[in-house]
């Protein structure tokens, strides 16, 4: 017989209601991959990394395959900036020279990967720290972008150097640990074809991974609430069409343009659906999956 110490009390008849109504969204997402992408800006806060790291482990103790792709962007800028070393981006991609990689590697690879896998460890589940080089997973081709000159118009395209887009995906040493009760962490730095290191930008990477591993859903983690109007109001919901449009009218600039380019990409490689949200809200991630409320910007084909 359980010992009661005060009677059940309506706090606790609220806690079991709310567990209660998880219940099918826990169904929905039973055996499901969800890859969260969980940006730089998003875990600045050690208590938020936390629950971030607890909403994980409690997903996949509910039958869910969450994958962690991580960024590090502010991180990275802050190591180099200790180093000495400047910075420029161009076309929100950071220009990565050899110099630069290294410490790219480093930061992403080394420290931030170890720290989500602590967090999550720490939290009781059983992280693996990997990047897109281990098992060949993603193997990348050098990027380069075209931008226009603001006041000539002139066009020019940039040599990036060692940023690389995902040019295959191997999913092999993902299908070993997922539905095993492992947690793969990846850190988004890839393998080149000679064997060098590329840098890719974290979104790409996680729409990527999504795509070739068909996801249900891929879940981005940011610093804002999600894809906001033009009067900075949340927009609940959006489809590939109206989210084209939100990016060719300018109402989606800078950061948000690569992401919703990459949440398009993955819809088209037959992720279900994909969700903006602001990773600084304690336990977005629960939130959004095993709630009514739900959290951000859903955007569907
Ligand atoms: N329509 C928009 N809605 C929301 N954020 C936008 C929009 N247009 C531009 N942004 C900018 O995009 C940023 C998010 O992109 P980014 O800084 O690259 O995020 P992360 O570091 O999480 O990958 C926001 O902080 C905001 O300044
Ligand atoms: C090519 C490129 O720009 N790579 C990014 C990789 C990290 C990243 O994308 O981190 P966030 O998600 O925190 O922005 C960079 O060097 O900052």
């Amino acid at each position: 017989m359980s010992a009661h110490p005060t009677p059940i009390d309506a706090q606790g008849q609220l806690q079991a209601e709310v567990l209660a109504r998880a219940l099918p969204h826990m169904q929905r997402y039973d055996d499901a991959i969800v890859v969260v992408k969980y940006g730089g800006h998003a875990m600045g806060d050690e208590a938020v990394a936390r629950n971030f790291a607890e909403d994980i482990v409690l997903l996949e103790q509910s039958g869910v395959n969450p994958v962690v792709v991580h960024g590090g962007g502010p991180q990275i800028g802050a190591m180099l900036a200790k180093l000495g070393i400047k910075s420029e981006f161009a076309a929100g991609l950071r220009i990565t020279d050899k110099a630069t990689v290294e410490i790219v590697e480093m930061v992403l690879a080394g420290s931030i990967n170890k720290q989500i896998v602590g967090f999550i460890n720490e939290a009781g589940g059983k992280a693996i720290g990997l990047c897109g080089k281990d098992g060949n997973m993603v193997v990348a081709r050098k990027a380069s972008r075209t931008i226009v000159d603001p006041d000539s118009k002139i066009e020019q395209v940039v040599d990036l150097g060692f940023v690389g887009e995902p040019d295959r995906v191997d999913t092999m040493v993902l299908d070993q640990i997922l539905g095993r009760e492992l947690i793969p962490v990846l850190a988004p730095v890839a393998a080149a074809a000679d064997g060098g290191t590329y840098n890719v930008n974290a979104d790409t990477f996680a729409g990527a991974i999504a795509g070739a591993l068909g996801a249900k859903r891929l879940l981005m983690l940011t610093d804002v609430p999600g894809v906001l109007d033009r009067d900075k109001q949340l927009i609940p919901q959006l489809t590939i069409a109206e989210a084209r449009r939100l990016i060719a009218d300018g109402t989606v600039s800078g950061g948000m343009i690569p992401k919703v380019e990459t949440c398009i990409y993955a819809l088209e490689q037959g992720v279900e659906g994909v969700v903006i949200l602001d990773g600084k809200v304690p336990h977005a991630v629960l939130l959004e999956l095993l709630t009514d409320l739900g959290a951000g910007t859903l955007i569907t084909r």
